[in-house]
């Protein structure tokens, strides 16, 4: 089977169905990999690490529990995930997420976008692409930022079409009224109902 973005995305999106069902946040799953410059068929992929949403105790992010169980096999706090992340020459970090990193949080804990930019601190490669199958919804902070602070700090981002649909159903499962949401969000999308 060919490995491509949308292999990644589905794992991420069995990730994210791990997630317990809240009314106050989206569930989605996260992979972190060390990717070689040369390998178009990403054949020599490495996943270093999985996350999805409350996987962890506390009010936690998918992005926030893939670097925090990176962080805590190499026994560093989650903020210091990005001294202990793989720098090999020839080699790229690379993230997949369901969802569009979060550049704001209604609880105010640090958001994913900047947790992604943090690991460039110090002049480290840090994360260099990050892969996401849909842009945040507008349900919780509107118009979503997190793409820009990743442009901001000279990070990659691409969206993957293809899975919208599925990964705003789980995402929103325990929801008010997900089925209205995702309709919504797909209208805005411009992927209608007849879209998939
Ligand atoms: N990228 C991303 N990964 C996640 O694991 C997750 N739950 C969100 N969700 C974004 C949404 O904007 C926030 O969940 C709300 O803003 C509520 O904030 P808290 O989650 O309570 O901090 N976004
Ligand atoms: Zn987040």
């Amino acid at each position: 089977a060919t490995l491509d973005h949308t292999t990644y995305l589905r794992k991420c999106l069995g990730l994210a169905e791990k997630s317990p069902p809240r009314p106050t946040n989206f569930r989605v799953g996260a992979l972190l990999l060390s990717r070689s410059d040369t390998d178009p068929t990403f054949s020599d992929d490495r996943i270093l690490s999985t996350g999805y949403t409350m996987e962890l105790a506390g009010n936690t992010h998918a992005e926030q529990c893939c670097f925090s169980n990176f962080a805590s096999v190499h026994k560093v706090p989650e903020e210091d995930v990005g001294f202990v992340l793989p720098v090999e020459p020839g080699r790229k970090l690379i993230m997949y997420v369901t969802m569009e990193p979060c550049g704001k949080r209604l609880s105010g804990n640090a958001p994913c976008a900047q947790r992604i930019v943090k690991t460039k601190e110090g002049g480290l490669a840090g994360i260099h692409k990050v892969y996401f199958g849909v842009k945040e919804p507008e349900t919780f902070v509107g118009e979503s930022v997190g793409c820009r602070m990743l442009s901001d700090a000279g990070i990659e981002w691409e969206h993957v079409p293809g899975l919208e649909r599925e990964i705003l159903q789980v995402a929103t499962a325990g929801h008010e009224d997900s089925e209205k949401e995702v309709r919504e969000a797909l209208e805005k999308m411009g992927k209608g109902a007849e879209g998939d």
